[in-house]
């Protein structure tokens, strides 16, 4: 009798997950969807520095055509050799401010159809708010958001109206800071957060289209706009932002790449960032019915994994406060 009631808790327990699993496969939405990028053209905001590049040149060697946009001419012209001299291809440049929509009119109708469009572009500068003028503030969200719809604009109807009928993409470069809000980034947080809305606006408006959406979500990643952020970076900014690995550029961008072929909603690029992707799934559509599953099953602990996060962050803000007014 013992034995056979532990035999059907066995089975209920090994059934549950089962069915759950099953539930999930049928229910995920938007389904599950491959983009290819042998061949296609792939489209980079800020392709001339940092994860921008190293996207352009992992695009041009797997057999992309590629094209890259930011400011500086000359930045773009060394981005150019570099990635000719890795890869011996030739990417194609174009010099615009993501501030400037007519500007990026301009480009979408000289580039052509875009398969995949990489908005990357992105600008940080890290100070409390109490500090900081509201000229900076808007700054960083004219490039960061409003850079992110001009480019979105200026390129979605020729990629709707493209003849290669393959799926498409449009993908966003986010950061963790777009996940969770951080001492010394309200302007970038906000930012950031912001582009979820339109990812997960835009995601609904496109399906139709055969049109994918991806948000990116790095870490502190090695590149010059990080160096050049670390030279005003408040002290807590890094030390709350130190709780997620800081990462090589070229790991990133495998991490972004793969990710945005699995045409998956959500990309994570370390352990942290699964741990965040499951945390903040809210309402975020989920392709993948095995992520689906962990998401279901590990939302309570990661709930209170969250609240000893904040904890241990608002220890260290709390210490900072103590010593500063010890120093006065
Ligand atoms: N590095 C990090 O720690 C992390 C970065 N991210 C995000 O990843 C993205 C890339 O960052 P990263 O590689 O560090 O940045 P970099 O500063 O190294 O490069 C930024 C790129 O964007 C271009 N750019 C900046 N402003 C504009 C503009 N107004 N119009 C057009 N192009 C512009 C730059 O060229 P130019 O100046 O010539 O215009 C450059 O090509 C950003 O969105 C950033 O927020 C996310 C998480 C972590
Ligand atoms: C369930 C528990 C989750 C645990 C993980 C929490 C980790 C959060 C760390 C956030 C790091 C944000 C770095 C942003 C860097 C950035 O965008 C700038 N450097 C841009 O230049």
């Amino acid at each position: 009798m013992a034995a056979l009631s532990f035999l059907s808790l066995l089975l209920i327990l090994l059934l549950l997950p089962l069915c759950l699993l099953l539930l999930l496969s049928l229910i995920v939405r938007p389904r599950p969807v491959k983009i290819p990028l042998k061949n296609r053209h792939v489209f980079i905001t800020g392709g001339s520095s940092g994860i921008g590049l190293a996207l352009a040149h992992r695009a041009a060697a797997e057999g992309a055509r590629v094209s890259i946009l930011a400011r500086s001419p000359d930045k773009l012209e060394e981005a150019k050799r570099a990635i000719r001299l890795a890869t011996g291809i030739d990417v194609a440049t174009f010099s615009a401010d993501v501030r400037d929509f007519d500007a990026l009119r301009r480009a979408a109708e000289e580039a052509g159809p875009v398969d995949l469009l990489l908005v990357n572009q992105g600008v940080v500068v890290a100070e409390e708010l109490a500090k900081q003028g509201l000229d900076e503030v808007r700054f960083v969200i004219d490039v960061n958001l409003i850079g992110g719809f001009n480019m979105i604009k200026a390129f979605l109807p020729a990629m709707k109206a493209r003849t290669d009928r393959r799926p498409a993409s449009i993908a966003l470069v986010s950061s963790q800071a777009g996940q969770v809000g951080i001492y010394g980034y309200t302007a970038y947080s906000a930012s950031k957060f912001g582009l979820r809305g339109l990812a997960e606006a835009l995601q609904q408006e496109v399906i139709a289209d055969d049109i994918h959406v991806s948000l990116v979500f790095p870490p502190d990643t090695d590149t010059p706009g990080l160096a050049e952020e670390n030279k005003r970076r408040p002290l807590l900014t890094s030390v709350i932002a130190g709780s997620s690995g800081a990462m090589k550029v070229d790991e990133v961008a495998e991490k972004a790449l793969n990710g945005i072929k699995s045409g998956s909603f959500i990309v994570p690029c370390n352990f942290e960032g699964y741990l965040l992707a499951i945390v903040t799934a809210g309402l975020s559509p989920q392709r993948s019915y095995v992520m689906a599953f962990v998401e279901v099953v590990s939302a309570s602990i990661l709930r209170l994994t969250a609240l000893f996060f904040q904890w241990n962050w608002y220890s260290s803000i709390e210490k900072w406060h103590a010593q500063s007014k010890q120093q006065l």
